[in-house]
């Protein structure tokens, strides 16, 4: 397994002199290749300020961000982000095909490419029979797989969502994440999740990352032992899910890592790493067909 992602060292400090808020405090941390991990914290926290650098949009007053070993000074090209407001981030007045095209237009591809590599993701997320279709004509959840979708067709190394199912209801929601876990199996794509919800962050995650109250550093890196293939049902009424999801309410709240926690950590570890193993070489054999 590889890197794709690694945090250094990385502060960021909005305004100078006494007047200075430091919103993230020396955070370092790693995301692998084909993992999906999840930050979780308290409102305020500064996960916003802290995706904003990974995305390269705001430039960190210290430490570094590298994705696959190039160190982060702008946006990347290989770098995708989806927004909690669909309504604000899709245009109103093109297709869903032309939405998703968009952002293609600033690479080197024949027309033709732009257009397969869309219907490849408005496929992906369920709205092949949508592209003619205008945002405003499609519910709340269809126009955020539509964000989705246009994040998908740039092929991403790294897809960053900052808290995207925030603005839809909660049945939606539960979709979304599973279409995000389908998305991650079958694309092999290594996925950096924001949310303030404790139960979609360990629901979606092989991973979980609890911030502390702002300035944010990290409270805790808890690996997520569940099984690969989740269900919104049984999976939440699991006993391995209730444990994780009160381990993060209570870190949430200002608690410690119970020692509990942290040796099923290293045994759902080994799970993850497994799994991960096991998403990696499907993942080869579709790409190879063999
Ligand atoms: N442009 C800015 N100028 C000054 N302070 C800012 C700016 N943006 C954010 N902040 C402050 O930095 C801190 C962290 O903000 P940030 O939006 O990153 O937190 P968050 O965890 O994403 O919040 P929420 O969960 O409410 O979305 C907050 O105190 C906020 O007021």
């Amino acid at each position: 397994m590889s890197t794709m992602l690694e945090v250094s060292g990385l502060s960021h400090r909005y305004g100078t002199g006494a007047k200075a808020h430091t919103a993230v405090n020396e955070l370092s941390f790693t995301v692998e290749a084909g993992q999906l991990a999840s930050i979780v914290g308290p409102s305020g926290c500064g996960k916003s300020t802290l995706l904003r650098c990974i995305a390269g949009l705001t430039p960190p007053t210290e430490g570094a961000v590298s994705l696959h070993g190039d160190r982060v000074d702008g946006v990347p090209d290989d770098l995708a982000v989806v927004f909690q407001d669909y309504s604000r981030s899709l245009f109103p007045w093109l297709s869903v095909q032309k939405n998703v095209e968009f952002p293609l237009r600033w690479r080197s591809l024949a027309k033709a490419e732009r257009r397969k590599r869309a219907a490849e993701a408005l496929e992906q997320v369920g709205l092949s029979a949508v592209g003619g279709k205008y945002p405003w004509q499609l519910s709340g959840g269809m126009q955020q797989r539509v964000s989705i979708a246009r994040a998908l067709a740039s092929r991403p190394a790294l897809l960053l969502m900052d808290e995207p199912f925030a603005s839809v209801d909660a049945q939606t929601r539960f979709e979304l994440e599973d279409l995000t876990r389908r998305v991650q199996r079958e694309q092999g794509s290594t996925i950096l999740v924001v949310t303030h919800d404790i139960d979609e962050s360990v629901y979606l995650s092989d991973r979980v990352l609890v911030l502390s109250k702002s300035p944010a550093s990290i409270v805790a890196d808890l690996p997520v032992g569940l099984p690969a293939e989740r269900d919104q049902i049984t999976t939440r009424e699991s006993a391995e899910f209730v444990t994780l999801r009160g381990e993060v309410a209570r870190l949430l709240h200002g608690g410690t890592p119970s020692s509990e926690t942290a040796a099923s950590a290293t045994a759902a570890s080994d799970a993850a790493e497994w799994d991960l193993a096991e998403h990696a070489s499907d993942v080869t054999e579709t790409k190879t067909g063999s």
